[in-house]
């Protein structure tokens, strides 16, 4: 028998751990890693490209292996976890979507810049008619106060959302401003809250039990932080702690452990730690999926991906304005030579 739950997690390596791995994972990963979580029951696994369904592109690189085929490899390798994809309208389409439903996938997460709720409308709306538990992410919710994040949220939940997230996409946050928003939303709203983190200030653990505290009962996790940046709350040790808060995830502890250990961290190109990349990341406010980008125009430009990524903070640079990254990175170069 399933034991009631007091938190339910969503684990993103599969798709927000593309970002991190360049969007290399094969089939024979993902079913690796999807059937560990699937025994050690995890509720939702997400699989996608890193910048969701139809990322694959030169804008946001392509993926090694078409996505649907990692979809259907997932589906195939669950039994109790359902599978849930990322969808940004305007990079995924709504036959997309139907794809991805007909294959399996029986979550929708539909993310939109945290102004941009309304161009969510239509997605979410097909998802519940697919049959979809449905999704409305907030990405980049550090950059308004918690009354738009509020008014945002409203937007998603009357397009029939059955959960609404805040998204610390930079890893920006501070625990009181996520106990501000969360109590904001859940006061507001009559769906579930939900939240995203990113380590790159070393504070997702703590934004992540700070958002559980104000009532958030949908919580997104990385496993061995294999997601951008500087990763997510890590899901091995959320699911530790948790237990020792005595709040049940319904997740076995030590297969969650052996999932980490033995199936992500050979995955990994290098391990997920806050180096001076990814700090910036979170200092500046900057979207954690960029950190590549970064890395690669501050090599072709010869300068610092710090000063990249500061640069893009100033200029408040969100989601689709990975062109931007190549612009700064030139003009960047082009003082360094002038100022010699
Ligand atoms: C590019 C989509 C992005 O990675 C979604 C996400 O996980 C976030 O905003 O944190
Ligand atoms: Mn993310």
């Amino acid at each position: 028998m399933t034991k009631e739950t007091d938190i339910k997690i969503t684990e993103v390596a599969l798709r927000d751990g593309s970002h991190a791995i360049s969007h290399q994972y094969t089939v024979e990963q993902v079913t690796a890693a999807a059937k560990a979580l699937d025994d050690a029951r995890v509720p939702y696994i997400e699989v996608a490209h890193g910048d969701g369904l139809g990322g694959s592109s030169l804008q946001y690189g392509f993926s090694k292996t078409d996505e649907f085929k990692l979809i259907e490899a997932a589906v195939s390798a669950t039994d109790f976890s359902k599978i849930a994809v990322l969808l940004l309208p305007g990079i995924g389409t709504i036959e997309d979507l139907k794809e991805a439903a007909a294959l399996g996938a029986n979550m929708a997460r539909v993310a939109t810049h945290v102004t941009e709720a309304d161009v969510s409308e239509q997605h979410l709306q097909t998802a519940k008619e697919l049959g979809m538990e449905t999704v409305g992410f907030l990405m980049m919710s550090h950059m308004v106060s918690a009354e738009k994040l509020v008014e945002q949220a409203k937007l998603m939940e009357s397009y029939g959302a059955d959960t609404v997230y805040v998204v610390d996409s930079a890893g920006a946050f501070l625990p009181h401003q996520v106990k501000e928003r969360i109590k904001a939303l859940r006061e507001a709203l009559s769906v579930n809250i939900g939240f995203h983190g990113h380590n790159n200030l070393s504070l997702a653990m703590g934004n992540t039990l700070a958002a559980i505290e104000e009532g958030a009962t949908r919580i997104d996790g990385s496993i061995r932080c294999l997601g951008a940046g500087a990763g997510n709350t890590q899901t091995e040790v959320l699911i530790g702690v948790l237990d020792r808060m005595e709040i049940e995830t319904g997740i076995d502890l030590y297969k969650i452990m052996d999932v980490a250990e033995d199936i992500i961290a050979p995955i990994l190109q290098k391990p997920q730690e806050i180096d001076r990349d990814s700090l910036t990341l979170g200092y500046a406010g900057v979207y954690s999926s960029f950190l590549l980008h970064a890395n690669r125009a501050a090599e072709k430009f010869s300068v610092e991906s710090r000063d990249i990524l500061i640069e893009l903070g100033k200029r408040e640079i969100i989601g689709g304005q990975e062109d931007m990254i190549i612009d700064v990175a030139a003009e960047l170069a082009e003082t360094n030579k002038t100022s010699v």
